[in-house]
Order: C-alpha cells, then sequence, then structure tokens
C-alpha cells in the first residue's frame, strides 16, 4: 500500500528572481494532501565547476533554457520521482541524479533538480508536522547562526569603483540572534547616512549592500567601522570579506581593473594580511582563484590560523573538491550553496564532510535569490553557526532573516547563539 507521504503530483514554472531573471520554481504534493514548494536561486559570480543549470541571461518569460528545465520537472522528472516516498530524501534525490546522466546534472539542470529536491524535503516536513529545520536537522537542530552581512557591494554585483565583491558586517558580539539582526540593521542605517553626508551613492548592489564609489578595501572597511561606531555597536562587530578573487584571476595573475593595479599570489596575501592587521577582519572567502591551489596553501598556511579561509569558487559545495582541500590543508572553512551542487542530500554530505575535519561552514544565498527561504532552516538544521544572506534590506534577504527570527521565536529558550565562537580562529 502507498505510504501516506507516496510524491502524488511534481511540477514546475518560471518565476522571477532578484535581479528580474526567470528561474524555477517546483511544487510537490503527497498523497496526505501535505503540499510545498521552493523556488532556485542563480549566481552571478558562479564557480568554474558548479553544477550545471539551464539559464539564460536576462531574457524574462520564455527564456529557452529555464524553460526546458521546467520542461524537465513537468516531463521526466515528474515521471521518475511520482510514487517514491518524499520521506526517502536520498532516494528522490539519486534517483533524479541517475536519469540526469551526467557528473554536472547539466542535462537535465540542477535547477530542475534542486527545485525538485527542496520541494520535496518541505513537503515531508509539512506532512510530519514539523518545522523544515527540525525535519532536516533532527533533535539537536537549535543554533541560530551568526548573520555575514554584506553591506557593501562591489566585483560583479555593484557597478561602483570597488573590485572586490562584497564587505560584510559581523555582529559577533551579540547574545542572540534577533540582537546580531538589530545590530546589523542599525550599522546599516548608519552607513546609509554617513555615505549620504559624504556625498556618496547609497544606491545598492545585487545584495542589498551600497555600492558607493569608495576608494578602495581599506575605505569600504573604514567606512562600515565608522557605521559601527556612529550606531553605538563598534565593540561587537567585525568584518569579513569576499573579494572573488577567481573573477579578477587573468593569466595567472590578479587584475584589479577598478582600483588600477595587478598583483601576484603572494600580493594578494601580502594585502590580505595587511587588511586583517589594521582591521577586525574575522574570515575572508575566495581571497585567492579558484584554480590557484598552490597559493591557497600559502595563504591557509601564512593566516589559516588567525583567520577564517573561506572556500566558495574553490569547493564549490562539492565532496570532491573538500575532499582535496583537506587533504591538501587549503582553507579551513566552506561555503555552502544548495544550487551549487543541486541536491538537498549532496549538500548535507559536503557539510557532514566539512564539520568532521574542523571546517567551518557557512550556509549562503546566491547574488540571484527569490523569497524562498530554505537556507534559513538549513542553517539552523545542520548547527553550522553561520550564514551569508545579503544586507538586512530588500524582501529576497530579509525573507531569509524574518524566518530565523521565526526559528528563533519558536524555539524559545533552546536557540542557541555562537557569537563569537563561531570563529575560533579569528580568537586565537
Ligand atoms: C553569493 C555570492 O555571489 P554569487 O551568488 O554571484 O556567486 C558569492 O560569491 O559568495
Ligand atoms: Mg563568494
Amino acid at each position: 500500500m502507498p505510504a501516506m507521504t507516496t510524491i502524488v503530483h511534481v511540477h514546475g514554472r518560471q518565476v522571477l528572481d532578484s535581479r528580474g531573471n526567470p528561474t524555477v520554481e517546483v511544487e510537490v504534493g503527497l498523497d496526505s494532501g501535505a503540499f510545498a514548494s521552493a523556488a532556485v536561486p542563480s549566481g552571478a559570480s558562479t564557480g568554474e565547476h558548479e553544477a550545471v543549470e539551464l539559464r539564460d541571461g536576462g531574457e524574462a518569460w520564455g527564456g529557452k533554457a529555464v524553460a526546458r528545465a521546467v520542461d524537465h520537472v513537468n516531463g521526466e522528472i515528474a515521471d521518475r520521482i511520482t510514487g517514491l516516498d518524499a520521506r526517502d530524501q536520498r532516494a528522490v534525490d539519486l534517483a533524479m541524479i541517475e536519469i540526469d546522466g551526467t557528473a554536472t546534472k547539466a542535462r537535465l539542470g540542477a535547477n530542475a533538480i534542486l527545485g525538485a529536491s527542496l520541494a520535496t524535503a518541505k513537503a515531508a516536513a509539512a506532512d510530519a508536522g514539523v518545522p523544515l529545520y527540525r525535519w532536516i536537522g533532527g533533535a539537536n537542530a537549535h543554533v541560530l547562526p551568526v548573520p555575514l552581512m554584506n553591506v557593501v557591494n562591489g566585483g560583479a554585483h555593484a557597478q561602483n569603483s570597488l573590485d572586490f565583491q562584497e564587505f560584510m558586517l559581523v555582529p559577533g558580539g551579540a547574545e542572540t540572534f534577533s540582537e546580531a539582526l538589530r545590530i546589523g540593521v542599525e550599522t546599516y542605517h548608519a552607513l546609509e547616512a554617513l555615505l549620504k553626508e559624504r556625498g556618496l551613492s547609497t544606491s545598492v548592489g545585487d545584495e542589498g549592500g551600497f555600492a558607493p564609489d569608495l576608494g578602495s578595501a581599506y575605505d569600504a572597511c573604514a567606512a562600515i567601522l565608522d557605521a559601527a561606531e556612529r550606531a553605538g555597536h563598534r565593540d561587537k562587530v567585525a568584518i569579513a570579506l569576499d573579494p572573488a578573487t577567481s573573477e579578477l584571476f587573468h593569466d595567472g595573475a590578479y587584475v584589479l581593473e577598478r582600483q588600477g593595479g595587478t598583483l601576484d599570489g603572494n600580493g594578494m596575501i601580502d594585502l590580505w594580511a595587511d587588511l586583517a592587521d589594521r582591521f577586525p577582519i574575522v574570515s575572508i572567502e575566495d581571497g585567492l582563484a579558484e584554480n590557484d591551489w598552490a597559493t591557497w596553501q600559502t595563504l591557509t598556511d601564512r593566516l589559516g590560523g588567525r583567520l577564517q579561509l573561506v572556500g566558495d569558487d574553490l569547493f564549490v559545495t562539492n565532496v570532491e573538491f573538500l575532499r582535496r582541500g583537506i587533504a591538501e590543508k587549503v582553507g579551513n572553512a566552506i561555503l555552502v550553496k544548495v544550487n551549487q551542487i543541486g541536491s538537498l542530500s549532496e549538500t548535507l554530505d559536503t557539510i557532514e564532510l566539512a564539520q568532521r575535519n574542523g571546517y567551518a561552514t557557512i550556509i549562503s544565498h546566491r547574488s540571484g535569490e527569490t523569497e524562498d527561504a530554505t537556507i534559513a532552516d538549513l542553517a539552523v538544521a545542520t548547527n553550522s553557526g553561520q550564514i551569508k544572506t545579503g544586507a538586512p534590506a530588500r524582501s529576497d534577504r530579509t525573507a531569509k532573516y524574518n524566518q530565523l527570527l521565526r526559528i528563533e521565536d519558536q524555539l524559545g529558550a533552546q536557540a542557541a547563539f555562537p557569537g563569537w565562537d563561531a570563529f575560533p580562529r579569528a580568537r586565537s
């Protein structure tokens, strides 16, 4: 007899993401009547080795590749997973991976597979009558993440004078998630006032952070600290950077086009060391390019004892790349983006491998997002302790922050918040 959690309905459609580009949304319905949908995010500064999404640049409605992904959801994927038990997440994910038949999900599309994968988990949670974080994480899911809030944007996410992509505020001195969020928004608002006073632009980049024409990374870090000071939170915040340097790496050199100048790998390491000497920096993501593994080793050797060094493009949420990183002592943390690998089960495998090997895990959005807040639940489910989901403004980003506020409220006294403990290397 089929279980009440048998998948009886799978339907995909196009919806818009935060950049106004079409993306995939998938609905999954179960025999019990439980029902859920999930929408898939999309990056701009994508890693070369990410799972392949079927996506066209900017062609709203009728974008041919997204339409193909949707057709695959409504055709092959629906045919294959209808009749499976939604509680068997791995079986559902493996079935889709198998019929795709490629190493990178390029045939059916990582966006088609991920939409069905996440909607399956949400439908199963709905059927069980438990929150998604509890369904995915089980009895011990209780740690709210420290938010790495991207308040100054540059690089591929903005058209300003900053070569580096993200300057994030880290309110690790808070006692709770909601206090951290309050520190974040008050500093964000103070930063806006400060930029206005200096005659700088307060228009924003893709993730809602301001995109002013600041002169350099030094000026961006100083402006964030000035804003924190003005908001009365200077003693409770630190800074995290994501320079996304794969975007800057050309012919073996790092080309800082907007600021002028070119650095080699060791020059980049010197720059990070100098910035970390001058500012309270706790984390640097993609401080070197995705294929510059040898220099990454030097970076980790030099700065890994005192900084969180995060692989995003470097590891692409993929156990194979992370295994290499662990073996070669490269990096000490991994950015986790569900659409880089394309299924929930594989994402959980990567997180588990990282946690077992002492690598910190930061659950992350993409620069192209939707109102889907699954990553908020995923952060609590895995007790990751850190989340990266943009500025505390614009509803594609606040959807995640608001979901974390709900979870904190639901957990009540059970909710834990790691604060600076989430950054053990930066504390030593
Ligand atoms: C969120 C990021 O940007 P994107 O989604 O464009 O890769 C990132 O590089 O960490
Ligand atoms: Mg990144």
